[in-house]
């Protein structure tokens, strides 16, 4: 497999740059179930790439692989041109690689400017020891970590309530302080599990605005896995579609649209 080296600028004018992820012939298995089967697709740098499926179809377990939660039985995962070893999920965090989970996980009770400022662990290298002996360092750091995350606080409208307890908040806030956590990584990739999942219209349509606007403003490249046909179509550049842990479908929305063996996933007809 060709991974891409050229670039290009959409439509829109986004700047769409050679491979970042390429994963080739994962297989995945748990006991007897093949959840997904010598699947292959790639992600370009600064684009917004969708997986979508049926339940059941293996989408959460792709994105567990890319995160480093589920290791393959089968294939490889290149990161920014380099076969990846097996990685323990908070390396793949530290090479750059970001998510949101489909069930919020933020800490309840802690306000959202802390659950936002872990999103800065990774960056945080000083400990108490360290923070003793060279307390100029510490300093910078805590500023510089400061300064991301109030940028990113900014950017997702979330000021008026960064000393509110998330527990205290609406889901769809809640989503987006998840977002925000994630960011504040400056992830190099980003994986939104369901990131529109029980949300009304309205916020559904913030938070698609949302995920557009960091990708242009950051240029972030995003993967994301949504069951809603509608905003997928709307905000991706690629799509991959996936089927009883298959691969059925990947290209564009009009050429996904068109592709009859989507089609017929999507309407429930029977397999063979
Ligand atoms: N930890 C696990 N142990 C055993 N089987 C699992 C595990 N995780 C997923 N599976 C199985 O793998 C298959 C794919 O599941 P997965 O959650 O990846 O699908 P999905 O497309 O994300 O579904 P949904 O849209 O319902 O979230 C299913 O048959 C599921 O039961």
């Amino acid at each position: 497999m060709n991974a891409h080296t050229d670039s290009f600028t959409t439509d829109d004018g986004r700047t769409i740059g050679g491979t970042v992820l390429d994963l080739r012939n994962i297989t995945l298995r748990f006991g007897g179930v093949e959840a997904i089967k010598n699947i292959s697709f790639d992600i370009r740098e600064g684009e917004i790439r969708a997986i979508i499926g049926p339940n059941g179809a293996g989408k959460s377990s792709m994105l567990n692989v890319i995160s480093g939660f589920y290791v393959p039985q089968e294939g490889e995962v290149w990161f920014r041109g380099e076969k990846r070893p097996q990685m323990r999920p908070y390396q793949v965090a530290q090479q750059g690689v970001a998510r949101t989970f489909q069930n919020i996980a933020l800490f309840e009770g802690m306000s959202v400017l802390d659950n936002v400022m872990c999103g800065r662990l990774g960056y945080m290298s000083s400990n108490i020891l360290t923070q003793g002996l060279w307390w100029g360092r510490a300093a910078r750091e805590e500023t510089e970590n400061r300064e991301s995350v109030e940028r990113v606080i900014d950017f997702l409208e979330i000021q008026a309530i960064r000393k509110t307890p998330v527990g205290r908040l609406p889901y769809g806030l809640k989503k987006r302080v998840e977002l925000a956590r994630a960011l504040a990584a400056e992830p190099k990739l980003l994986l939104l599990d369901e990131p529109m999942a029980g949300m009304n219209v309205e916020e559904k349509e913030d938070m698609s605005r949302f995920i557009l606007d960091v990708n242009d403003e950051f240029g972030t490249t995003i993967a994301l896995i949504e069951h809603d046909m509608g905003v997928v179509m709307d905000l991706s550049d690629r799509v991959v579609v996936m089927d009883y842990g298959r691969k059925i479908g990947d290209g564009t929305p009009d050429e996904v649209r068109s592709n009859q063996e989507v089609i017929d996933a999507y309407l429930g007809v029977a397999h063979d």
